[in-house]
């Protein structure tokens, strides 16, 4: 198996009495987008500044693109880091700004660099508007687009979308998804479903704990689960429970069927449409159908 891009190695960090992070372990390779997931005080930003080598773990290994984040200029140049609540600086303007600060990284053509990055989160507009001027959204545009110069082989994201609005906050998801399978991004969120949207795996915390990595397919249980939207008709569930391969099913109101089955005997298509087959012959109308549980539905049986 080729290195991580990420790996920690039963990773503490204590903060005098209060434990933040509690024997973490987990791998993150090259070219995923990763999540980080979990409800408030979970230890999603102390993970991410030992992944950025801002914090030293108390106790366990971090190693980051083959290399331990806290060395001196272990990352230079390879890791682009949006921090959660970043600062800019006043009394600067937003392209001279990201100018110096491409300097300072030691890119070559820093203006380049910097108009490039500035357009690719739609803030070109706003290169000579001064860092007080900014709005909220605006400037996490500009830390963002500080992160993504010189388009670092690793990128960590902590809340990239709070406080965008709807246009932006897309726009910033497709930055994201063009430098899957490139780069490696890790990204913390509080959006599951924007995750689910973005990620290829993902690990859930809960109180400085790991509760779950892996796949969003598997933490989703994409391959023994999924749900029916039913427009109107009666639903039989011990006649769906009776199906081949079908080990479960169940009404949430009166409109979403959720149906468990035997993922390891039976193909998801095969069962699937068993299920839909059956369920039209009984004059079920249906309005759609989707592969697994939703990653909130899962945050919130294991958090
Ligand atoms: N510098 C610090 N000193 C003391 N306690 C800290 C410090 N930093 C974090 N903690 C504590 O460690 C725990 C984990 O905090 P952390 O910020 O990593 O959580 P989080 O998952 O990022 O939360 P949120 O979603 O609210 O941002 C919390 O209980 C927090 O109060």
């Amino acid at each position: 198996m080729s290195e991580p891009a990420i790996e920690l190695m039963d990773v503490s960090r204590r903060f005098g009495p209060k434990v933040a992070v509690d024997g973490v372990s987990l791998r993150i390779e090259s070219g995923q987008v990763y999540g980080l997931i979990g409800p408030n005080g979970a230890g999603k930003t102390t993970t991410f500044s030992m992944m950025c080598g801002y914090l030293r773990p108390t106790r366990g290994q971090v190693r980051v693109m083959g290399v331990t984040p806290s060395a001196e200029g272990a990352l230079k140049g390879k890791l682009g880091v949006l921090p959660q609540d970043a600062v800019l600086p006043g009394g600067w303007k937003v392209g001279p700004l990201l100018m110096y600060w491409a300097r300072l990284s030691g890119l070559e053509a820093p203006e380049r660099e910097a108009r490039e990055s500035l357009e690719k989160v739609g803030l070109l507009e706003a290169w000579s508007v001064e860092t007080s001027a900014l709005s909220h959204g605006m400037g996490k545009r500009v830390a963002l687009a500080q992160a993504l110069m010189g388009r670092p082989p690793l990128v960590l994201l902590d809340e990239p979308t709070a406080g965008m609005d709807p246009r932006i906050a897309h726009q910033v998801r497709q930055v994201i998804l063009d430098m899957r399978g490139q780069r490696t991004v890790v990204v913390s969120s509080h959006n599951l479903q924007e995750l689910e949207q973005l990620c290829d795996a993902a690990a859930i915390l809960d109180r400085g704990r790991l509760v779950q990595a892996g796949s969003i397919a598997d933490l989703t249980s994409q391959g023994a689960e999924f749900r029916v939207q039913v427009a109107r008709g009666a639903i039989l569930l011990p006649e769906l429970e009776a199906l081949p391969g079908v080990t479960a099913a169940r009404l949430e109101g009166e409109h979403l069927l959720h149906v468990r089955f035997d993922g390891l005997a039976h193909k998801p298509e095969e069962v699937i449409s068993r299920v839909v087959g059956h369920l039209l012959q009984s004059g079920v109308l249906i309005l759609g159908v989707s592969r697994g549980q939703r990653l909130e539905e899962r945050v919130l049986q294991l958090t």
